[in-house]
């Protein structure tokens, strides 16, 4: 089911596309606040490779091999243009009359978002947002291995969460010469988080999820998503508001 066009036209499944953005959501090299450096892949399209990465996968477990553009753009709610000019960022993938290949698809889209990588994260506070982290299982699908956890409360310390060990904070820097991690994650209260963030930057971790309502200055060459659920939720009242 697709679209009989011909190769390079934007409205055919089969595209060849200008080389492929090699910066991606998880490159360690991207400028600090800003993950993107590609003029291919904005940040919008980013998101949206994200979420076809994760239908994707939904599907291969239904057994199922191949998708169109359309197909795929229903499942994400995004218009067929779109999926196809996403797409063709990641190179000639789509073959016309046949769509994707969905394993491909994953494959090269899990390469530029750089989760076709195996990545050790770190996670810092384990308070109930670090515990519920802990225990997702979603991460190591997409190449993330939550290797270590720290908490510096006494009565965290050596617990074990999802057969992970809580160790002491203080220990974070020995630990990552020992064990290096690229990637962490920032769950303590907003007051602690930029004192960790400098140690983690100083054991050569080079982006940081953070989840404190606190903004990091942090050297360039350190990538920081920042995540805050209740901006979220405020830009979610904003749009309905705007509805009405
Ligand atoms: N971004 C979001 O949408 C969102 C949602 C919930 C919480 N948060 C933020 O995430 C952070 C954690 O939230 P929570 O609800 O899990 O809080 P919490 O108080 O339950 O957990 C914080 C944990 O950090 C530990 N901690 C404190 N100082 C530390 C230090 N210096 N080193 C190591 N560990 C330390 C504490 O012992 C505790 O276990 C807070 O900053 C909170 O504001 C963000």
């Amino acid at each position: 089911m697709t679209d009989p066009k011909s190769t390079n036209d934007p409205s055919s499944d089969e595209v060849a596309a200008p080389s492929p953005a090699n910066s991606s959501a998880g490159n360690s090299t991207a400028a600090n606040q800003d993950v993107s450096s590609s003029p291919a892949l904005p940040q919008p399209a980013i998101g949206r490779l994200s979420l076809y990465h994760r239908e994707l996968h939904r599907l291969l477990e239904t057994n199922s091999t191949n998708i169109n553009s359309q197909q795929l753009g229903r499942l994400v709610n995004v218009s067929p243009p779109v999926v196809r000019r996403d797409l063709s960022a990641l190179g000639t993938i789509g073959r016309r009359g046949v769509g994707y290949d969905v394993q491909r698809l994953i494959d090269r889209i899990g390469e530029v978002l750089g989760s076709g990588m195996q990545w050790k994260v770190v996670l810092v506070g384990v308070g109930s947002l670090g515990d519920a982290l802990l225990r997702y299982r979603g991460f190591e699908r997409l190449g993330f291995e939550l290797s270590a956890a720290f908490d510096n409360a006494p009565n965290r310390i050596g617990s074990e969460i999802a057969g992970i060990k809580i160790r002491d904070a203080a220990t974070i820097e020995k630990f990552l010469v020992d064990h290096p991690a690229e990637l962490a994650i920032l769950a303590v209260p907003a007051e602690f988080a930029h004192e960790i963030a400098d140690r983690l930057v100083g054991c050569r971790v080079n982006g940081i999820l953070n989840f404190a309502p606190t903004t990091l200055k942090l050297p360039p060459r350190v990538a920081v998503v920042n995540v805050d659920l209740a901006s979220e939720l405020q830009r979610l009242a904003f749009a309905i508001q705007a509805q009405r």
